[in-house]
This record gives C-alpha cells, structure tokens and sequence, in this order.
C-alpha cells in the first residue's frame, strides 16, 4: 500500500500548524501559517530560498520557539507539554539536517547509536546490535561502522544521518533536503529508500528538498512556502496546474517539466 492509500484510510494529523507567526527581531518570517501533516503521508516542502523552510522544521519540532500561533504534534499542543511530554515526543521523532550534524569525532556505530544511549537505559549489546541494525537498513556495509564521517561521502553521510534518525524507530522524520549534494543516482536511490521506509513502516516524513526528481517520485503531497505562508499543499500533478506565480514558474520551467517528463 502506498503512502497516499495509507494517508486517506488513516487520516490522524500528526502535525497541525496553524496561525504561526515566525520572527527574528522585527523581520517576519512566517504569518499565518497553516499545515497539516497526515500520518504515513510523505509531505514534500518546497518554496524559495530563504522562504523559512527551515525555521518552519525547527518551529515544528521545538528548536524554536514561534511569537504566535500553534503547534500540534501527536495531537498535543507543543506549548502546554511538560518537560517528560516533549521528551516523549522527542523519542518518536527523528530528524536528519541538513548538513547530516554527525558527531565527526565518533564511529558511524557510535554516531547512530547516539540517540539510544541518550534516551534508553539499553544494554551496551543491544545498542550495539540496534544500531548495526539501522545501519544496515539503509543500506551500508558492515565495513562502514567503523569509519569516522570524514571517511565517508557524501551519499554515506547521509545514509547514516537518516540511520540516526531512525534510532529510536521513530514514527515522524524530518529531512532537511536530503538529497542535495548527491549526484542523480545516489538522489534517486535516496529517494527510493525514503519511499521504501515509508511504505514499511508507515512512518510520516516531512522533507524539505529542492530536488523536482523527488517531489515527483516519492511525495504524496507537496507544501509551497510563498508569501509568508503555506499558499498550496497538494499533489505535485494539482499544483501543475495552480495559478501561483513562483508555482508556475517552478513546476513548468525548464527543470521542472524535465522532472515531469522523467517521472512519467
Ligand atoms: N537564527 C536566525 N537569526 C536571524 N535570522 C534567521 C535565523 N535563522 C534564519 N533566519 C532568517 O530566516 C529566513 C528563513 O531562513 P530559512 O533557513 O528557514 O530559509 P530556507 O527556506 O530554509 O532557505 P534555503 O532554501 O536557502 O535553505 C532567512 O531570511 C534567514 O536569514
């Protein structure tokens, strides 16, 4: 079943947004700012360089703090949560950034291992054995756990920020345009593995990309920050056909009409 079969026989918000109001001193970021996220779904979140993608991600799950409006995650209000309840919701997210922040003094093991020292009372063996097992879940060679992140590429990098941030078997992931930087195959291989996770797991993802390959391939719906606010979230075939300038220009340019014409 895919994603998208799943987010409408299931249709439980796991993250609801709504009036944000995002600030830096007197600049504004975000006003009025609406999203829902349905579980299991893969939400695409595109928009112009400096439209607050990322500051979106980072209101969402608490690194900072929104001047006005809502935030909703597994239903509770991040606001009103003690201190054990953003924990809890701490444990059942996770989150690659987007330049992948591993520690570069630790091994791959220890890297991916991280979040379950830091938040299990877990034996040392089982650990271990989690995170070899995540590891290999996304797809690298035992030989790798040994490496430091200096060692790796690029597309490895990623592959085990994305291990660390199904540590705790999460159902929520944040990515912060994971695909970028990788070369078009190592992208679609991302992209399929992403999809893959998804579909097995049911887990809900909210990716932040420039990448058209992947809106196209893997997301059920995509949300466009413009004008301060989401001002579309639809599927990539509906917003093909929206009136919105910077959508328009996006999805019919050049690069997006390649993508289309390649995901056909
Ligand atoms: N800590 C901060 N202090 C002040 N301004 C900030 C801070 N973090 C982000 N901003 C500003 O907020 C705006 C949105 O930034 P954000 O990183 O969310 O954009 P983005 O949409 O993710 O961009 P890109 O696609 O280039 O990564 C930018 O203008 C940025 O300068």
């Amino acid at each position: 079943m895919t994603g998208a079969a799943r987010a409408t026989e299931d249709r439980e918000p796991v993250i609801q947004v709504r009036g944000l109001l995002s600030q830096f001193g007197e600049r504004v970021i975000h006003q009025d700012l609406d999203l829902e996220v349905m579980r299991g779904q893969i939400l695409g979140v595109v928009g112009g360089s400096g439209t607050g993608k990322t500051v979106l991600l980072n209101s969402i799950i608490g690194l900072k703090e929104p001047e006005g409006g809502e935030v909703r995650l597994f239903g509770r209000d991040r606001a009103a949560m003690t201190k054990a309840e953003a924990e809890a919701v701490e444990r059942r997210t996770g989150v690659l950034f987007q330049q992948g922040a591993l520690f570069s003094s630790l091994t791959v093991l220890e890297n991916v291992a991280s979040p379950l020292v830091e938040h299990t009372r877990l034996p040392k063996a089982t650990i271990r054995e989690l995170a070899e097992m995540k590891v290999a879940m996304v797809g690298l060679k035992p030989e790798a756990l040994y490496l430091k992140p200096a060692e790796l590429s690029g597309g490895m990098r990623k592959r085990v920020g994305l291990a660390r941030a199904l540590a705790l078997d999460p159902e929520l992931v944040f990515l912060d345009e994971p695909t970028a930087g990788l070369d078009p195959i190592g992208a679609a291989a991302f992209d399929d593995l992403i999809r893959q996770l998804s579909d097995d797991l049911g887990l809900t993802v909210f990716m932040i990309t420039h990448d058209l390959d992947s809106l196209y391939a893997i997301c059920d719906e995509v949300a466009v920050l413009a004008d301060k606010r989401v001002v579309a979230k639809a599927p990539v075939a509906e917003l093909e056909r929206s009136d919105h300038p910077w959508i328009k220009e996006y999805f019919l340019g050049p690069r997006g009409r390649a993508a289309h014409k390649s995901a056909a």
